[in-house]
């Protein structure tokens, strides 16, 4: 069936969601405050770099079944609007769904009774139920559907789900399986559940996905000193199918704008019921540890020692965005390890594929990967971008000051930097053992 859809906020979760849905058959209008993204969009002009993203929205356009605009009073027409708003964190870490609210306090006045109103923003548990007794008076269904895409994957991610949540109350049953209905044929699991059960699902699975992340990061450290390598046992523990492969990098931290905002929510979330949630609190401090770790690799690897001085050293960055595959810069620890290092009078040139400027008072962002290595006394790889070890080393080299690199993604090949004379600094990889020198 083709339902009309309206689709609050344009960003990464609501652009996506309204192009995949007029890709499935739908009528849709994409509403933003934001007149010139409007504006924009209507134009086919795409700023977020997902893949197909671009093709789909002016798919959509050309087939005039995708529409932009700021005016909320299209929504009239609609059978269902999905709330794509943002939800940050706010003050004491908790999600601040302020925006939402207000939005959500609007559409009794704009929505025709019976359309179904579905939150795809990732909302603290409890916000479904209240919600639905706000809108119930207006004759308007709420359903939660959380959404669990990544960036960089958002569009694959929409289209072929690992599932599909929704969370209803009793009497809003029939329109989550409209909701349901939406998506069409699908080989993912369509999961009907309560909202509070919906809405901790999506909080539990980043806070999930951080905890394991921390898990690795202090298990390289611990690599180190015992001369053993990660990547080993990386691999080892995620042949166990009930661990699993995935997330068991060690990295610079992980960032980006969901995991930070949403572990922070979550804890709050315990606090606020009184359940101790200390692993979680750890894991969080672990990441802000994780971070100081990789700028005292730095300062070894520049000044021989951990604590030594950078003022006036220049340092090439290669990645600033929190993960390759995207150019969003929102809580990335590469941007939060920039700022320590300028900070301590380092002088920091950086170069990513995915973005075109960052903090000018931080880094002086350029074009070309080569121009990070002029002059500089060392490089350091934050992001894992695949291009970066393709790059001809020996130009490197030849360009820098001195042959040093921090590979903070363990993504280079050591012979290709080895051969082009760099000292090459890793994670959970080149450690002595105990007791070898540091
Ligand atoms: N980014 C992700 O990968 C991702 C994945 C899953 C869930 N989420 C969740 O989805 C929600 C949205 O995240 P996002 O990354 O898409 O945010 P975003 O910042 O990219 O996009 C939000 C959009 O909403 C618009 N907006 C703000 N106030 C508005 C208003 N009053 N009326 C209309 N439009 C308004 C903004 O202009 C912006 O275009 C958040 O709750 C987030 O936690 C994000
Ligand atoms: O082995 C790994 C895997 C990831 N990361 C880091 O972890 C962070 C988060 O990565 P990722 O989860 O891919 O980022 P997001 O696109 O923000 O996606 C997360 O946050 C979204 C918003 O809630 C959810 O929808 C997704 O399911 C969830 O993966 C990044 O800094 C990565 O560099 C590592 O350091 N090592």
């Amino acid at each position: 069936m083709v339902d009309r859809v309206g689709v609050i906020g344009a960003g990464y979760v609501g652009l996506t969601t309204a192009a995949c849905l007029t890709h499935l058959g739908h009528d849709v209008l994409c509403i933003d405050s934001d007149q010139s993204k409007v504006d924009e969009l209507g134009q086919g002009e795409v700023a977020i770099a997902e893949p197909g993203l671009t093709e789909l929205v002016r798919d959509g356009l050309i087939c005039g079944r995708l529409r932009f605009s700021t005016a909320m009073n299209g929504l009239a027409a609609v059978d269902v609007v999905l709330l794509c708003l943002p939800t940050p964190k706010g003050e004491g870490g908790e999600a601040d769904v302020r925006i939402l609210e207000e939005v959500v306090a609007t559409l009794p006045g704009l929505l025709a009774p019976g359309c179904v109103v579905v939150t795809k923003s990732t909302v603290p548990v409890g916000t479904g139920n209240r919600l639905a007794e706000l809108l119930r008076d207006a004759g308007l269904p709420v359903v939660g559907n959380p959404e669990f895409l990544r960036e960089g994957h958002a569009v694959e991610d929409f289209l072929r789900p690992d599932r599909i949540v929704l969370g209803a109350s009793e009497e809003d049953q029939a329109a989550a399986e409209r909701v349901a209905a939406l998506y069409g044929e699908t080989d993912a699991p369509v999961w009907f559940t309560d909202p509070s059960s919906a809405e901790l699902a999506k909080y539990a699975s980043n806070a999930f996905l951080a905890l394991k992340l921390s898990y690795v990061n202090i298990l390289a450290e611990l690599c180190e000193h015992h001369g053993a390598d990660i990547r080993d046992v990386g691999r080892l523990i995620g042949l166990d199918s009930r661990i699993g492969p995935a997330f068991l990098r060690p990295g610079p931290g992980w960032g980006g704008s969901c995991l930070p905002k949403d572990t922070a929510a979550l804890l709050r979330t315990a606090e606020r019921a009184g359940v101790d949630f200390g692993m979680l609190r750890d894991a969080m401090k672990a990441n802000a540890r994780q971070q100081a770790a990789v700028v005292r690799k730095i300062r070894l690897a520049i000044t021989g020692t951990p604590d030594g001085s950078l003022a006036g050293v220049r340092i090439g960055l290669l990645g600033l965005a929190f993960k390759a595959g995207t150019g969003d810069l929102r809580d990335s620890p590469a941007l939060a390890i920039a700022r320590e290092l300028a900070r301590s009078g380092a002088v920091l040139t950086g170069y990513d594929p995915g973005v075109e400027s960052a903090e000018p008072d931080v880094v002086q962002v350029v074009d070309d990967p080569y121009l990070v290595a002029k002059d500089a006394e060392a490089l350091v790889v934050l992001t894992e971008w695949p291009e970066f070890r393709e790059l001809d080393w020996t130009r490197l080299a030849a360009a820098a000051e001195r042959a040093v690199v921090v590979d903070t993604r363990n993504l280079l090949d050591p012979a290709a930097v080895g051969e082009a004379g760099f000292s090459h600094t890793r994670l959970g990889i080149d450690g002595h053992g105990p007791g070898g020198a540091r």
